[in-house]
């Protein structure tokens, strides 16, 4: 199987330790023959500038699948939800201290400032009906639609392309990379990855962060899985 694409999310997996873009990866994704995806939970400006600076395509998916951009200055592809979202928001308010992350720019999350005990956010929510999904990624805390995540993402931009997701090699870190994993036809895990996306993936690479992604790279192109 030679993957005719690569998905990649951005936090933890193309980023250093502190959050800064790790260039090596950067550069890597230039050199590819195949068309690189951004994924990501950071909204849509956010990827946009990342994947105009690296280099790569401006198709994109943003919001946990919420979101996925067409390209730089074409339409995006917007999943319905933000209300219940909000609605969650406002009674999880009553109970906690809550900080909104990028609230200006998001269309179909909300996104919390994480430290809270998310298990007790999860069990109110719940308790109360809500159809929305409460997760914590290790950068933050999203409020979001159980319908829509990274995997159904990968779907739509994969039918945009032409191509299937399992014809996607997918690199990520984190439970919201978990479903895009398992969509794909081969999900690589970084070293510094949580449980859930350890799960998910059918290899974990030695390294962490970005030299993980590079791990992975180098995986697939020595073993003909990548051109
Ligand atoms: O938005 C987050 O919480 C994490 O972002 P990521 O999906 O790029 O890792
Ligand atoms: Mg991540």
């Amino acid at each position: 199987m030679v993957f005719k694409a690569l998905v990649v999310d951005i936090d933890g997996t193309i980023t250093n330790h502190d959050r800064t873009l790790d260039l090596r990866v950067a550069k890597k994704f230039r050199e590819l023959r195949v068309p690189v995806i951004l994924s990501t939970g950071n909204p849509l400006c956010y990827v946009h500038a990342v994947a105009r600076l690296i280099g790569i395509s401006g198709m994109v998916i943003a919001e946990n699948g919420g979101v996925v951009s067409t390209g730089f200055d074409s339409s995006s592809i917007i999943a319905d939800g933000m209300e219940e979202c909000e609605e969650a928001y406002e009674l999880l308010s009553r109970y906690f201290d809550l900080v909104k992350l990028d609230a200006t720019y998001r269309k179909t999350e909300v996104v919390l400032r994480r430290g809270m005990d998310v298990s007790q956010l999860r069990e109110i929510v719940e308790d109360n009906g809500m159809g929305v999904e409460i997760i914590d990624t290790g950068y933050a805390v999203h409020i979001k639609n159980s319908n829509m995540n990274k995997g159904t993402g990968l779907h739509t931009v994969a039918e945009l392309m032409g191509i299937q997701a399992s014809d996607f090699l997918a690199i990520g870190d984190s439970c919201n990379d978990a479903e895009m994993m398992r969509e794909a036809g081969l999900g690589i895990a970084v070293g510094n990855a949580d449980d859930e996306a350890r799960q998910a993936a059918s290899m974990i690479t030695k390294a962490s962060f970005g030299e993980g992604t590079l791990e992975a790279i180098e995986y697939a192109l020595s073993n003909g899985l990548l051109e």
